[in-house]
């Protein structure tokens, strides 16, 4: 997926303005990491990216096609070209491993047979095909998060986008996350990674966006 934004602003109804004249260009297949301090903006661009919010100013363009231009039932399978990782994975503890991954897709209301493969082919992807029975409570912090991955995923997404994907795990773990996100690049899919974890962005050598309150204020190199 293609992603082009435009001298975008954002602004809530409080009056905060989160973001203003935000412009850049992901390419298809293009894997880039977003930093800035607290409040800087990162989640706000990330949620317009996926149509939970609305810009207010600027022009958001998916694949060249104007986001404002989607109709009312374009919105759906927009978000569902679209994969999400969360710091706080949101799993649901009183089902296991199988059917949290399973939840996106049955959703879409796909067939039990055609969700078994997926789900299963998510897991394999994350390296936890042996816990599907288990109840996530029983797995480690890595593993949770990438449960929250396998998820983001069984759908096949063309734009993975991650929110503070390893805000808390230790070091060994963060990289074995990165490595994932690299891997699903690699076969082409579009991949933003938010972090304030700088020494890692900077290990991994990829195009770095940097928001500082609300504007883009570094766009390229390796991170410091
Ligand atoms: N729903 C909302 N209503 C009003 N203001 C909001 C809303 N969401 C975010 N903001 C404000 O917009 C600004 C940007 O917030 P955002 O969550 O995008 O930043 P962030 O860079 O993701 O921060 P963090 O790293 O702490 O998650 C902040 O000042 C925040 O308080």
């Amino acid at each position: 997926m293609e992603i082009e934004f435009q001298r975008v602003g954002k602004k809530y109804e409080s009056g905060q303005e989160a973001l203003s004249q935000v412009s850049f260009h992901l390419q298809q297949g293009e894997m880039a990491f977003l930093t800035g301090h607290s409040g800087a903006g990162k989640s706000t661009l990330m949620k317009l990216m996926m149509m939970i919010e609305r810009q207010t100013s600027g022009q958001i363009l998916i694949d060249g096609v104007d986001l404002r231009t989607l109709s009312r039932r374009a919105i759906p399978q927009h978000r569902r070209r679209v994969g999400v990782v969360f710091q706080n994975h949101q799993l649901l503890f009183d089902r296991s491993v199988f059917h949290n991954v399973a939840l996106p897709l049955q959703v879409s209301g796909a067939d039990p047979q055609q969700i078994a493969k997926r789900v299963r082919a998510a897991l394999d992807k994350v390296g936890l095909l042996d816990k599907e029975k288990y109840n996530p409570m029983a797995l480690s912090g890595g593993e949770q998060q990438r449960i929250g991955i396998a998820r983001a995923v069984v759908n096949k997404p063309q734009l993975l986008l991650a929110d503070e994907p390893t805000g808390n795990l230790d070091p060994k773990l963060s990289a074995e996350i990165m490595n994932l996100f690299q891997e699903f690049n690699r076969v082409g899919v579009t991949v933003l990674v938010a972090s304030h974890d700088l020494a890692l962005v900077a290990r991994m050598r990829h195009r770095v966006l940097t928001l500082s309150h609300g504007r883009m204020v570094n766009d390229g190199g390796f991170g410091s």
